[in-house]
Parts: structure tokens; C-alpha cells; sequence
């Protein structure tokens, strides 16, 4: 469980940090606020992805499944800023898939944590071969870190992009062709 009293303490102590009066209008709530806010951001933790990925519905094809453009905003662990982007996922079933709500879902478990971009990539594709048994899985995650936006080395508009192969795509370049045509 998240301490939200801990959260409180620590936002005062860092607007005193930064000379702010934390008595002020503006900021009497700010540590409620962020409290909550913490609540939401980091709300995966508490989060099992097999909550999602449980219910499986069987098919007779075993065709590659995309769901491209997913968003997800996450939280970089070094500077607790926001990364941001789309997230691409294809899987290979074996005889069964999953709703295709839960794979936007399965994202937002493993994003609402703080993350480094390619521990999100691996979670994700290793949730879904734990929970589908499927032929092959790849995520594929291209995103925008604040931490390397407005501060730091400061290069707007750049994107990392990551990627996590699992099974028939480890070993099948045509397999990871089709999917790049696909997104
Ligand atoms: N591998 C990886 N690095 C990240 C991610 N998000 C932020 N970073 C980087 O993590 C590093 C932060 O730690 P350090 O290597 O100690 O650098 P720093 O001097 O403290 O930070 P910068 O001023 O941003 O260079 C920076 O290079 C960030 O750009 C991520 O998702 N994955
Ligand atoms: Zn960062």
C-alpha cells in the first residue's frame, strides 16, 4: 500500500527545499494533490497484469494480432519525470487471444510504475507469454523522456524506441518485417 502521509511529508519538505512557503495559498494543497496524484501515476504497482490477461476466448487461427498506437505516459525512475508515447504490440496466439482492451490494459500496468523504457518494453511482452502462451510476442515502445527534454541535455522532439522480442520473432526476420509494415 502506498503511504500516502510519507508523500505529504516529502512534497513539503521539497517546497521548503526549493524556498517556497508552503503555507501560501497556492501550495496549502499541493501535497494532498500530489498524494493522490501519486495514487494514480504509480498505481500499477499494486497492479497484477494476470487480473487482465486471465480471460482468454479460443480461435481456429493462429494469424499474427497488431494493436498499434497505444498511448501510455510513464514515470522515469532517475528524475521521477514524465516519458510519454505510443506503444505497439503484436502477438503471435496459439489458439487463443485475449480481449484486445487487455492489451492496452497489460501496458498501463506495467507504465503506471517508475520505469526505465526498456524494463516497460520486457515486462509487457514477458505478461503476455506468461499469461497466452502464445507463438511469438514483440513490443515495440517509442517514446519522449521529459528528463531529456526540458532539462539536462535538453533535446526536444527526440524519441527512444525500444523493443522486446519473445519467441517466433526472436528467429524469424520476416515475422519482424510484417510487423514494422503493420505499425
Ligand atoms: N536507459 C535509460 N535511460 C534513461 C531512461 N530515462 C532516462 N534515462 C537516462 O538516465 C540517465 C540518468 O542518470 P546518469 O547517467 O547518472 O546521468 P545524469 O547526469 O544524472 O543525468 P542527465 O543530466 O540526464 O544526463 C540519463 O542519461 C537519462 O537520459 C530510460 O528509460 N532508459
Ligand atoms: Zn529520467
Amino acid at each position: 500500500m502506498m503511504n500516502q502521509e510519507k508523500i505529504m511529508q516529502g512534497i513539503k519538505l521539497l517546497l521548503e527545499g526549493i524556498g517556497e512557503d508552503v503555507n501560501r495559498e497556492g501550495l496549502l494543497e499541493t501535497p494532498d494533490r500530489i498524494a493522490r496524484m501519486y495514487e494514480e501515476i504509480c498505481g500499477g504497482m499494486e497492479e497484477d497484469a494476470a487480473k487482465h490477461l486471465g480471460k482468454t476466448f479460443s480461435v481456429s487461427t493462429n494469424e499474427i494480432v497488431v494493436e498499434k498506437d497505444i498511448t501510455f505516459y510513464s514515470t522515469c525512475e532517475h528524475h521521477l519525470l514524465p516519458f510519454y508515447g505510443k506503444a505497439h504490440i503484436a502477438y503471435i496466439p496459439d489458439g487463443k487471444v485475449v480481449g484486445l482492451s487487455k492489451l492496452a490494459k497489460t501496458v498501463e500496468v506495467f507504465a503506471k510504475r517508475l520505469q526505465l523504457q526498456e524494463q516497460l518494453t520486457v515486462q509487457i511482452a514477458d505478461a503476455l507469454v506468461e499469461n497466452l502462451n502464445p507463438k511469438g510476442v514483440l513490443v515495440m515502445l517509442e517514446a519522449e523522456h521529459m528528463c531529456m527534454t526540458m532539462r539536462g541535455i535538453k533535446k526536444p522532439g527526440s524519441k527512444t524506441v525500444t523493443v522486446a522480442k519473445r519467441g517466433e520473432f526472436q528467429n524469424n526476420p520476416e515475422l519482424v518485417n510484417l510487423f514494422f509494415q503493420m505499425v
